[in-house]
C-alpha cells in the first residue's frame, strides 16, 4: 500500500502513524495442566487511523487474543505491540473496548453509565452528564437517559455501550463480536449506525467477528486467521466497496458477492482444518 507522508515522500508509513502496530506477535499460554499452548504465532497487523479492519477466523484462532494484545490486556510472548509509535505496556489508553456482553452497571441509569468514564477521569458531574446526553442523542436514546439497563432492549443496550465507548473520544475502538447476540435485523441497524458514527470520526477500528458478511460489509480490510494452534494471518483482503455503504442493501451488491466468494474460499479451508483438528484431539469422527 502506498503512503504519501507529510514531507510528500512516498513509501511505508512511519511507525507512529499506525494506531495499532503488531509486529511478529506470538502469544503462548500456560494451560491448567502446565503445558504451553501457542495461541497465535508471528502476527503482523498494522492499522492506520481512520481504518476499519475486521479480523475473522475459526473458533479458537486467536481473534480475542490479538485484540487483547492491542488493548494492552495481554503482553505478547514474542514480538512487539505499538500504538502511535509507543510500546503498549499496560492498558492502551488510546483505545476503548467493546465486548460481546456489554459492561453496563445494572444499578446505574443509562446516563450515569455513559457519563461514568468522564467522571472517573475527573470531569465535573454536570459536564459529564451534559456530554453523556449529547451522546445519547446521537445514538437515539435521549428519551431513555433515566432508564436502567434491564429496562432496555438488546439494541438499546448496544447503543448505550457505543455511547459509553465513544464518550472518551478514543483514537482506537477494539470491538469483540459486539453485535453477535442481537437478532439479524437489529444487528444490521446497529452496524449501519456504527458506520455512520465511524465515518464522521478518524478512529481506527479493529472488529472481531465470526460473520464474514458483517466483516466485508463494514470494513476497509478483512484479515483472516488460520486454524490453531499457532494461528497465523493467512489472508488480508482490501474491501473496495464504495462508501457510504447501506448495510441493509449491500449484501446484494455484485462486488460484495464476489468478495465474499473469494474470502470464504480461503476461510472455509481454515474452518475445516479447525474441525478436523478438534475431531482428532477429541477422538471424534
Ligand atoms: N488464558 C488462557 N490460557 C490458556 N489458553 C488460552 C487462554 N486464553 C485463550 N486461550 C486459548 O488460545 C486460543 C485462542 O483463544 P481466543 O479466545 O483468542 O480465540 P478466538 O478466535 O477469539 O475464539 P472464539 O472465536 O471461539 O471466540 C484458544 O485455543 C484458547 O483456548
Amino acid at each position: 500500500m502506498w503512503w504519501i507522508g507529510r514531507d510528500g515522500m512516498v513509501g511505508q508509513p512511519p511507525a507512529d502513524e499506525y494506531a495499532v502496530d503488531l509486529e511478529g506477535c506470538t502469544k503462548e499460554f500456560t494451560t491448567p495442566s502446565g503445558d504451553t499452548y501457542c495461541a497465535v504465532r508471528d502476527i503482523n497487523l498494522k492499522v492506520r487511523p481512520g481504518r476499519f479492519v475486521s479480523v475473522v477466523g475459526p473458533t479458537g484462532s486467536g481473534k480475542s487474543t490479538i485484540l487483547n494484545i492491542a488493548a494492552g490486556l495481554l503482553a505478547p510472548t514474542a514480538g512487539t505491540a505499538q500504538s502511535f509509535g509507543e510500546q503498549v505496556s499496560g492498558v492502551n489508553r488510546r483505545a476503548a473496548y467493546m465486548f460481546q456482553q456489554d459492561a453496563l452497571l445494572p444499578w446505574k441509569t443509562v446516563i450515569d453509565n455513559v457519563s461514568l468514564a468522564l467522571t472517573l477521569a475527573g470531569v465535573s458531574k454536570a459536564d459529564a452528564r451534559a456530554e453523556a446526553l449529547n451522546w445519547l442523542a446521537k445514538v437515539g436514546l435521549k428519551d431513555f437517559a433515566d432508564r436502567y439497563p434491564h429496562q432496555l432492549s438488546g439494541g438499546m443496550r448496544k447503543r448505550t455501550a457505543i455511547a459509553q465507548a465513544w464518550i472518551g473520544n478514543p483514537d482506537i475502538l477494539l470491538m469483540d463480536e459486539p453485535f453477535s447476540a442481537l437478532d439479524v435485523q437489529t444487528r444490521q441497524i446497529m452496524e449501519n449506525e456504527l458506520l455512520t458514527l465511524w465515518q464522521e470520526s478518524a478512529k481506527a477500528v479493529i472488529f472481531i467477528t465470526h460473520d464474514l458478511d458483517e466483516a466485508i460489509a463494514l470494513s476497509d480490510e478483512v484479515v483472516i486467521l488460520g486454524a490453531g494452534p499457532g494461528s497465523t494471518v493467512v489472508g488480508t483482503y482490501e474491501i473496495t466497496l464504495p462508501r457510504p455503504r447501506d448495510l441493509l442493501e449491500i449484501r446484494d451488491d455484485l462486488q460484495f458477492v464476489e468478495l465474499h466468494r473469494e474470502i470464504w474460499g480461503r476461510l472455509r479451508v481454515e474452518v475445516s482444518r479447525t474441525y478436523e483438528n478438534s475431531a482428532v484431539a477429541g477422538g471424534g469422527a
